[in-house]
């Protein structure tokens, strides 16, 4: 549906987008993510053609749409700012991209009735924006991108300014239209969480170029990179030396076995050994401990609903989080005592070390 190909944008010498390469297919729901300043705005701005490439090729539906006007590109668009027309009555801003088009009335007033109730807000459509919530005029724009049947739609940021519970509720509702039109979705956002919950494949942006993508479990479960591996969720990261014959990493803390062999992994010298929280567990000794059984000082165990987080440090300092499943039985370690961490061998990941995380 979309092919990007070596495409770059540049401000002076500065690579905003740096040879970029993406596809995405008919009714998938894309998510860029990535931290302020790694080029998602840039590349949604490019495929909207709101910015000119400095280089490269955008093609949409199989035409190539790099120098085609915006109008043109057949795609739809949702922003932060929901910018409604405050003068208009619901009903009125849904209707205009129609009106616009000069589709016959009565056929107007079927499509934008039908996305009114689509999107549940039939019942405010005299109404003006100013009298309506967030939540709800961040719908209505949504309902006027959808009313004109985009076969795609590019949406940047457009929860950022909502809070929490109304977010999550919009998540479902976009999830919900996205599949029930079968529209394909190209989304941005700079929160994991959104990220994780939305998209079938996540592209992960770093300074420009796509650092990693794949569906949310592939890039949570088995990040390639520490910058991956640190964007998405919380880590528990050990740098070592690997030991090829003996298939384990020297660490300050002790030798670990490594996971089994990836054709893609560090192979010698220096690599990190990365554990999620809820892949570790604490054990009551080394023999039931195939990760080595780490041994660690408990700062604090907390309950949080259905799991328990324990906070730990290692000798000289490194913290460590352990998740656990929760229960009505739970017992947690007393703060200052000691415990033992293990992992099953392949829930690790042997990563390659990274100039920008020194500090692991
Ligand atoms: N018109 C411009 N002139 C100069 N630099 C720009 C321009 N537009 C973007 N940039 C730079 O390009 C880089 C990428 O910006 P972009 O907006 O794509 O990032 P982003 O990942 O969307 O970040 P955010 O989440 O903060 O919006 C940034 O360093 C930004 O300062």
């Amino acid at each position: 549906m979309i092919r990007v190909t070596a495409l770059t944008r540049t401000y002076g010498s500065f690579k905003a987008l740096d040879a970029v390469d993406l596809s995405v297919a008919p009714g998938e729901f894309v998510t860029l993510l990535g931290p302020s300043g790694s080029g998602k705005s840039t590349l949604l701005n490019l495929i909207s053609g709101m910015t000119e490439p400095t280089a490269g090729k955008i093609e949409i539906n199989g035409k190539d749409a790099t120098n085609q006007p915006t109008n043109q590109r057949g795609l739809g668009m949702v922003f932060q700012n929901y910018a409604l027309m405050p003068h208009m009555t619901v009903f009125e801003n849904v209707a205009f991209p129609l009106r616009v088009r000069k589709m016959p009335k009565s056929e107007i007033e079927t499509r934008v009735r039908d996305v009114l109730r689509l999107i549940q807000l039939d019942h405010v459509a005299d109404r003006k924006p100013k009298q309506l919530s967030g939540g709800q005029q961040q719908r209505i724009s949504l309902a006027r991108c959808i009313v004109y049947r985009p076969s795609i739609i590019l949406m940047d940021e457009p929860l950022g300014a909502l809070d929490k519970k109304l977010r999550e509720d919009m998540q479902l509702e976009i999830k919900r239209l996205h599949a029930e039109l079968g529209i394909t979705m190209i989304y941005v956002t700079h929160d994991q969480e959104e990220a994780l919950a939305m998209s079938d494949r996540i592209v992960l942006m770093r300074k420009g170029r796509i650092e990693q993508q794949g569906k949310p479990e592939d890039l949570y479960f088995r990040p390639d990179t520490l910058f991956t591996a640190d964007f998405l969720g919380s880590s528990n990261l050990l740098k070592g030396k690997i030991n090829s014959t003996a298939r384990s990493l020297d660490t300050a803390y002790g030798t670990f076995p490594l996971p089994t062999a990836r054709s893609d992994e560090p192979i010698s010298g220096e690599a990190v050994l990365m554990i999620r929280p809820e892949s570790m567990r604490l054990v009551s000794d080394k023999a039931s401990a195939p990760g080595a059984g780490l041994e660690a000082t408990v700062r604090d165990s907390i309950v949080l609903g259905s799991f328990v987080r324990h906070f730990l440090e290692l000798p000289g300092g490194k913290r460590m989080i352990v998740q656990e499943p929760s229960g009505a039985s739970i017992s947690r370690p007393a703060r200052g005592s000691t415990v033992r961490i293990g992992w099953d061998l392949d829930d690790a990941r042997l990563l390659p070390t990274d100039p920008d995380f020194q500090n692991v």
